[in-house]
């Protein structure tokens, strides 16, 4: 047991799946795994392990934003021993060519977060995924023939803005989308020398203001799930 997670040692996969919201980890572990077992229940962050395809895999929910997933990611890797940690999120889109329900892969986080100038001071870090994970989820998207996209992404501390215009400035650099985690994985995976990819399906866009259902953002988006556990088989 960790301080935010009940399980025993050895009942987390070392493989997990990261998505913001608890009641998309109970979907994804009803929806995909065999013989799901929930192994939290602290603070209502639900998880569950079991198979998929015959591997062990587990799934956790890890709250809204960088400072409550970073509590989660780093009890599962220093806790539980986890090495590949795959985040599964909503985002909004910054592109008018990245549309509502396609799916981003986040080869790198940008953020306005402090967290890495508390470590870095005015020196400034790139986090980035895995690019093992990101070339396996890459391939298995295109063979599927899902709209897939790969680039920079916004891990912003804040989802309401008082100028919600600011994020121009962030599109002009070529970010794809904002979501609120990324960052704090990627910074966590190469502490601890784990590997990590964000995969994220656009939920809302910030230049057409399209919009999806929280229904949908929970029970749907199950596209990227698939491309998440398959790029995961045979890490473990
Ligand atoms: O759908 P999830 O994984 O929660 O991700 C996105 O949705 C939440 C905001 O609504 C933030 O956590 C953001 O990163
Ligand atoms: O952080 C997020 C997630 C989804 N949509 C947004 O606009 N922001």
């Amino acid at each position: 047991m960790s301080i935010h997670l009940n399980a025993e040692k050895g009942q987390i996969a070392e493989t997990v799946l990261l998505p913001g919201d608890p009641l998309r980890a109970q979907h994804i572990a009803e929806t995909f795994f065999e013989n799901p077992v929930q192994h939290n229940n602290v603070r209502g962050m639900l998880g569950f392990t079991g198979t998929y395809k015959g591997q062990r895999v587990s799934v956790q929910g890890t709250g809204m934003g960088i400072a409550s997933s970073m509590i989660y990611v780093s009890e599962l890797i220093t806790e539980y021993g986890c090495k590949n940690l795959i985040r599964v999120g909503t985002a909004g889109s910054y592109q008018t060519n990245v549309h509502v329900r396609d799916i981003v892969l986040a080869q790198a986080a940008s953020t306005d977060s402090n967290i890495n100038r508390i470590r870095f001071g005015e020196k400034t870090f790139a986090p980035i995924a895995d690019f093992g994970l990101l070339m396996r989820a890459y391939q298995i998207a295109q063979e599927r023939g899902f709209t897939t996209h790969v680039g920079n992404i916004m891990s912003s501390d804040t989802f309401y803005h008082d100028d919600f215009d600011q994020y121009k400035i962030w599109a002009d650099y070529g970010i794809l989308a904002v979501e609120m985690e990324a960052a704090g994985l990627y910074t966590l995976a190469a502490k601890h020398g784990v590997k990590a990819l964000t995969i994220l399906t656009i939920s809302d866009h910030l230049v057409t203001h399209e919009v999806t259902t929280s229904e949908e953002r929970q029970q749907t988006f199950d596209q990227m799930i698939e491309v998440a556990l398959d790029a995961a088989l045979g890490l473990e």
